[in-house]
């Protein structure tokens, strides 16, 4: 998906939610655990339910690896699925991965060919080499990991490192890449005090944002300061929409979660 049909997308839904799918087995309503596919019927059901309200999804993979062949059949399923019902969405494969240039051509292929992911998570670590093979596939996203949620950022991404903390030597660095136009990056919700900063270096790269719900990021914040003249921000939410309830109707009230935060970034747009 190119980033214009995204960016029409959110103002057609007045909504920049990114849903994640991040399901737990043990998390979910047990009259889905007779299915042939639990993890597939949950997700279904959700998509079904909150597709309207959202501009993305992001099925982190730690999720479907954890259930061996099972799991990596649901997701497969879970983006064929998307891919046919909603071709408008933009869908992420959040794997954080990078490696050496051949090996990092083949996790492209497997995200962007195979299971078809219109993005997938990378971290930068490894540098140029480990993340332009990404880089290379056409009208495919790279999110590169930036500044992130958990409190770990703050033992490398936020050190000095020659005179500039880490996190920013990422950003710049990162623009000087070959098809630097198809990266997007990670930026937790946690961290909003620095995304005004951040948006000096990358005034125009689409943000994801995870970190709103259960880690206590603040959605208004990180629109003062991370919206851009195009939108520009993709926000998460996982367990705070798709484990609302265990109970038969769960994905009735993971749409009540979702249409909450649809309608406070409905305000935000309308600020902007
Ligand atoms: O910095 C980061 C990068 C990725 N994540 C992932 O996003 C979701 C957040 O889930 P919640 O349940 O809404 O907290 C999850 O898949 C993380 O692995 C992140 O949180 N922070």
């Amino acid at each position: 998906m190119v980033t214009n049909e995204l960016i029409q997308q959110i103002k057609k839904k007045k909504s920049f939610l990114c849903i994640g799918l991040d399901v737990d087995l043990n998390k979910i309503p047990e009259h889905l655990l007779k299915e042939e596919d639990p993890i597939f019927a949950f997700n279904k059901a959700i998509i079904d339910a909150t597709h309207h309200l959202c501009v993305a999804y992001k099925p982190n993979t730690a999720f479907y690896e954890a259930y061996g062949l099972k799991g990596w059949k649901a997701l497969e399923k879970t983006i064929n699925y998307l891919n046919e019902k909603h071709p408008e969405i933009f869908t992420i494969a959040d794997a954080k991965r990078g490696d050496i240039g051949n090996t990092s051509t083949m996790y492209a292929k497997a995200f962007f060919e195979d299971l078809a992911f219109d993005s997938v998570t990378v971290a930068p670590y490894m540098g140029k080499d480990s993340v332009e093979p990404f880089l290379a596939f056409e009208n495919k996203h790279t999110i590169l990991l930036a500044l992130t949620s958990n409190q770990g950022a703050f033992d490398f991404q936020t050190k000095t490192v020659e005179g500039k903390e880490l996190y920013k030597q990422v950003l710049e660095t990162s623009k000087t890449w070959e098809n630097s136009e198809n990266l997007m990056y990670v930026v937790g919700a946690t961290k909003a005090e620095y995304l005004a900063d951040i948006r000096q270096i990358i005034p125009d790269s689409f943000l994801l944002v995870p970190g709103v719900g259960a880690q206590g990021g603040n959605l208004q914040d990180v629109c003062k300061y991370g919206m851009n003249h195009q939108i520009g921000l993709l926000i998460n939410s996982s367990r705070g929409i798709i484990y609302a309830s265990k109970d038969p109707d769960f994905a009735e009230a993971a749409a009540i979660k979702a249409k909450e935060l649809q309608q406070e970034m409905e305000v935000e747009l309308k600020r902007y």
